[in-house]
């Protein structure tokens, strides 16, 4: 549904006084599948889902969406898609049900108003004005909009930034229902965990390019696990069967590339000795590792 092959995109000239935010990109999302876009800020994230929103052409490299060039046949892929920008602009003196309807004109079999503001939770807000809604509840109109027009490929740029947890949740359930309905969503977060429930695959940038890219296990293997306990008193951490332990007295971490291997071996070894091993903790590394460990790297 969406294809980006060798994307780069340029601010302003050429050679001295531009700036390259997107230097390269390949990747593609099937139909019905959760891609979402990581980066730190200023990676480029924005700057590429512009170009897949077809606001912007791309200084070089091809991009499809649902098999067009969504700048040259905006008109066509349009219809098809729908838009969560980072900062929505409505008029602020508009109620939310007048906004909504505003909106719906504009589209070919849009879903009724009351439907649209429903989704999002947003239906005992429908006479109250724009510029009296909280930012969460503008963020929540916004998505109302993108889903108004009942897109095959949504494209949600930072959709939960400023909702409450329990608004944050309600949305995951909501793109995920999306999804199982057939959507194709690509999306751009910075709250990791949004990531880990949602995306079936994603892509880290850093600089303007990808960095690391798969399934959220696949991206998070790219790290070592790591095991942590407490030897019983006595026990000298010179016996323990893993090289490379941090031994802090009793307090042993050691990092493994294969944690069930390595998990068990350390158990039978305990078992075999009728040791009992304290406050075991044995964890893959988590998305927010890899993440700091890549914004690492750069500096
Ligand atoms: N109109 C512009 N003119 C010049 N530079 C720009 C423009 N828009 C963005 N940039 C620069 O391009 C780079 C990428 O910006 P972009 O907004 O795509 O990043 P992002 O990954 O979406 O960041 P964030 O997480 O902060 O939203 C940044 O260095 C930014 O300053």
């Amino acid at each position: 549904m969406i294809d980006v092959r060798g994307l780069r995109r340029r601010y302003g000239p050429r050679g001295e006084g531009g700036f390259d935010a997107v230097r390269g990109l390949d990747f593609s999302v099937r139909g019905g599948e959760v891609f979402a876009l990581l980066g730190t800020n200023g990676a480029g994230k924005t700057s590429t889902v512009e170009v897949l929103e077809g606001l912007a052409p791309p200084t070089e490299g091809t991009v499809r969406v649902m098999g067009r060039d969504p700048y040259r046949e905006r008109a066509e892929v349009r219809r098809h898609t729908g838009v969560m920008l980072q900062e929505g602009g409505f008029p602020s003196d508009l109620t939310v049900a007048e906004t909504a309807r505003m909106w719906a004109d504009s589209l070919t079999a849009a879903r009724p108003v009351a439907e649209a503001l429903d989704l999002v939770d947003l239906g005992h807000r429908a006479t109250v004005r724009v510029k009296q809604l909280s930012g969460g509840e503008r963020r929540r109109l916004d998505l109302a909009l993108a889903l108004a027009g009942r897109p095959r490929v949504l494209f949600l740029d930072e959709p939960t930034t400023g909702l409450d947890p329990q608004a944050r949740h309600t949305t995951w359930q909501l793109v995920q229902q999306l999804r199982d309905e057939g959507a194709t969503i690509l999306l751009t977060t910075h709250y990791l965990e949004e990531a880990e429930t949602l995306a079936d695959r994603l892509a880290i940038m850093r600089a303007g390019q990808i960095v690391l890219a798969g399934t959220p296990g696949e991206v998070t293997a790219a790290l070592p696990s790591r095991i942590r306990f407490t030897l019983p008193d006595g026990v000298d951490p010179a016996v323990l069967p893993v090289g490379g332990a941090v031994v802090r007295g009793q307090e042993i971490e050691f990092e493994t590339p294969d944690l069930q291997t390595s998990l068990t071996d350390l158990l039978v070894w305990a078992r075999d000795r009728r040791l009992e091993l304290g406050g075991i903790d044995a964890r893959s590394a988590s998305l927010e590792d890899v993440f700091l460990a890549v914004a690492e790297e750069a500096r």
